[in-house]
């Protein structure tokens, strides 16, 4: 007989609905999450967030992920997939939005694999001069050690090199799977035309 706590596992019968959302840095990812969440019922998990958190507990696994954040570098899939995991199975949730994961085709094998096929990959489209400009300007007050000029560079050629592949991945997947958004208008505008891609998965009530 399944436990209480069983139920509560992303294994559990409970139809789950895995969205990812991803996009360059500082291409508003964290921006759209966060207006999503306001209206239909998911849990946030930003893989960025889960690390920095990671990053100050001070542990052996922290240290090595600040030093490659600072250099733009990935973090090992084993770390990110596994606070992902956690974070899915304590929230009791069955809705998640996946921020800034899967950033190679490697990550995206390992959560089909552990895991399950996400049900949507938004992919925030954004020209590296906007990005860069963003960043400059979050770097201002966001007090994170990445946000500068000489560690964006370096997060945009991993970005390029190895988070774009992820798209064409998945578009080979489904061919439905994908859907590309432009996000460099204003926060509400790009919204809009997220909110009509969310509406198109089966099963997705729109909360307000
Ligand atoms: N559509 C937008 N237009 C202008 N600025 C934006 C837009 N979306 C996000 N921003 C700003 O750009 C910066 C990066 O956005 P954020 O959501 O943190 O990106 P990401 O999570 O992809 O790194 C933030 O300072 C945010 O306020
Ligand atoms: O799945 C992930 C997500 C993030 N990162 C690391 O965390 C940094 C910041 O990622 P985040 O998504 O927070 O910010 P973004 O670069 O998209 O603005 C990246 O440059 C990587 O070093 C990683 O290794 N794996």
């Amino acid at each position: 007989m399944a436990t209480s706590a069983s139920n509560k596992t992303p294994t559990s019968k409970t139809k789950r609905t895995v969205v990812f959302v991803l996009g360059g840095p500082g291409c508003g990812k964290g921006t759209q999450c966060e207006k999503i969440v306001k209206d239909f019922g998911f849990l946030h998990l930003s893989a960025g967030d889960l690390l920095r958190e990671e990053v100050k507990k001070g542990t052996p696994v922290g240290l090595n992920c600040d030093k490659l954040m600072k250099e733009g570098k990935l973090v090992p899939v084993e770390v990110t997939l596994g606070l992902i995991e956690k974070a899915m199975t304590a929230s009791g949730k069955s809705r998640f939005l996946i921020d800034g994961f899967p950033r190679a085709i490697d990550q995206a094998k390992a959560f089909e694999a552990k895991i399950c096929r996400p049900d949507k990959v938004l992919f925030l489209e954004c020209p590296k001069e906007v990005m860069e400009q963003r960043l400059l300007k979050r770097g201002e007050s966001s007090g994170r050690s990445d946000d500068n000029q000489a560690t964006i560079i370096k997060r945009f050629e991993t970005f390029q090199k190895e988070s774009m592949p992820v798209i064409g991945f998945y578009d080979g997947v489904d061919k439905n799977i994908v859907a590309k958004v432009s996000s460099v208008p204003p926060p509400n505008q790009v919204y809009e035309v997220v909110v009509s891609v969310l509406r198109n998965i089966p099963g997705l009530e729109v909360k307000a």
